[in-house]
């Protein structure tokens, strides 16, 4: 099914409705919301979120330190499971799928970045991008991880481990594994956390301009307030809720009642 469309007709790429995550508090956290109580019961994370994003559309995660953000990002990747509501990603439910089904799907549709990058450091940057491409059984493997680390500046750098690479360059090897299988959704976790400021703009730019040449959608969790300007849309996390900073005009239409 395709729920709802936008008002520039592209179709809702993620679809989240009402979802609540608890967990079992960590032992010996205090539960701000348990009037800082030492909590051993459960940690609600997430109060009924919703959310809809347009396929193509950039849109900025910001809000408070433990806000929520991250969760709700691991919940989009099918990394969590809610506790309670419905997430489909391009119509597919995931909380209907298995395990395998899931990491099958997850595999075809989302690429993550992630502030410490998470490379594989035994390998090579050749190496960790064609991870991705050699789980999806792509027989072109090769040519599209050099072609992958060539978009991204670091044609020369292919037969380098992570440690002989700057930040900078690691965060870009982490870009070329995410787009090289061409993901409609990106979900990106402070990608620019662990880089100076220099270097984090230039990631950025290359990060926007690969989302708009290949129509990714994608999720950004920011601090950085210049760098959430730069989505066309900005939605605050407080407390486990969402306060969506769209324009009323983006609202996404809904079918009219028959
Ligand atoms: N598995 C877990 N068990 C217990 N508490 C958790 C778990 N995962 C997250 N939390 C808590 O839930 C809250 C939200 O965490 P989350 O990482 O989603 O916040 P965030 O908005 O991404 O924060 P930050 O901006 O600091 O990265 C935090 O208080 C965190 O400590």
């Amino acid at each position: 099914m395709d729920g709802d469309r936008f008002p520039n007709g592209r179709p809702a790429l993620v679809e989240a409705d009402d979802l609540w995550l608890t967990v079992p508090a960590r032992p010996g956290r205090v539960n701000p919301r348990d009037g800082g109580a030492r909590g051993d019961g459960a940690l609600t994370i997430l109060h009924g979120v919703s959310l809809r994003v347009a396929e193509g559309e950039a849109v900025g995660l910001v809000g408070p330190s433990g806000s929520g953000k991250t969760s709700l990002l691991m919940l989009l990747a099918g990394l969590e499971r809610p506790t309670r509501g419905t997430i489909r990603i391009a119509g597919t439910r995931l909380d209907t799928l298995d395990e395998n089904a899931m990491a099958r799907f997850r595999r075809q549709t989302t690429g993550i970045v992630f502030q410490s990058f998470q490379l594989i450091p035994t390998m090579t940057a050749l190496e960790n991008v064609l991870v991705p491409l050699e789980l999806a059984g792509r027989s072109d493997g090769m040519a599209a991880a050099t072609a992958s680390l060539d978009a991204v500046g670091l044609a020369h750098r292919l037969g380098h481990l992570p440690a002989e690479l700057s930040g900078g360059e690691q965060q870009r090897v982490a870009l070329a594994r995410a787009f090289v299988t061409r993901p409609r959704l990106l979900l990106a976790d402070e990608p620019t956390g662990n880089l100076d400021t220099r270097t984090g703009a230039a990631v950025v730019d290359l990060l926007f301009s690969l989302q708009r040449q290949y129509g990714t959608t994608l999720l950004l969790i920011t601090h950085d307030t210049a760098l959430a300007a730069r989505c066309g849309r900005c939605v605050q996390v407080r407390d486990g809720h969402l306060e969506d900073g769209r324009l009323e005009s983006e609202q996404p239409a809904r079918p009219s009642a028959p």
